[in-house]
């Protein structure tokens, strides 16, 4: 039985090639000034990138009244270092109009989070309005993860390259990225563990940023990251099922309002 990151490759593969067969749209952020992902990671002590998710495989729908603009705006005034937006229509209930609407309203650095498995998706993300990339190692050779990477870097965006387990961290490193996420979520059991995080960052040099990423629900998970020496987290359901996004925002990193 195929594990969900295939399910989800394997649609992205007719996906890019639908996508093929109709041609690039050029949209007016084709030639928009790109925020650094890397330098707002760096400016804060603790920085945060808030996901705009309405569903997952392993949650279903997690936000029914769902406002990219509005949530974007949300996030920006409650101090998030950068906004991710899922991108992926069958799995995740996203769409690549929600990161053009997104970019209308944020200064923020925007990534778009989706399964990148071909250049189009870079040129895509450029010309929806998106600073920077998501490159899951899990989900390429290391050829392609570096004939990506540097895609990435000719059009001028930035990359986190997503790793689950030490083999992919190599990988990573080895290819020069300079952003490496870890993902907490194991893929094949949808368990979510923040040792990951912890036991993995011990193997990364501090010149390399690294974001934890998956299931942080609170203040005490920050304070464990941070104790890692882990500068940023990209958190999604917690703040996507948040009533109070400011509020919430200012507890996981403060621990109080
Ligand atoms: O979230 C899932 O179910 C999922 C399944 C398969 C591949 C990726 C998946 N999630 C993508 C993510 O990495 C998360 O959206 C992101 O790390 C935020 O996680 P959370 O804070 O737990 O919403």
């Amino acid at each position: 039985m195929k594990n969900i990151l295939e399910k989800i490759l394997l649609t992205k593969q007719k996906e890019v090639l639908a996508r093929k067969e109709r041609g690039l749209f050029f949209r007016p952020f084709w030639d928009y000034p790109r925020k650094s992902l890397e330098k707002a990671l760096k400016t804060q002590d603790f920085a945060i990138i808030a996901e705009i998710k309405k569903a997952s495989p392993s949650k279903g729908l997690i936000a029914r009244e769902f406002h990219p603009k509005k949530i974007a705006e949300e996030y920006e005034n409650a101090g998030a270092a950068a906004i991710s937006c899922l991108t992926d229509e069958p799995f995740f209930h996203g769409h690549l109009e929600f990161l053009a609407a997104v970019r209308e309203v944020t200064k923020l650095p925007l990534l778009r989070k989706d399964f990148i498995i071909d250049e189009i998706q870079i040129e895509e993300a450029r010309a929806f309005g998106a600073d920077a990339v998501l490159l899951i190692v899990a989900a390429l050779s290391p050829e392609k993860l570096n004939s990506l990477l540097e895609k990435t870097y000719e059009l001028g965006l930035e990359a986190l390259v997503e790793v689950h387990d030490e083999k992919e961290l190599e990988i990573a490193i080895e290819v020069g990225a300079k952003i490496i996420g870890i993902n907490n979520r194991n893929l094949k059991t949808f368990e979510v563990k923040i040792e990951t995080s912890l036991a993995l960052a011990a193997k990364v040099s501090e010149e390399i940023i690294l974001v934890s990423e998956s299931g942080i629900k609170d203040h005490a998970d920050i304070c464990l990251l941070k104790a890692a020496g882990i500068k940023a987290a990209l958190i999604g359901e917690t703040l996507m099922r948040a009533k109070d996004k400011e509020a919430t925002l200012y507890q996981l990193l403060k621990g109080q309002k």
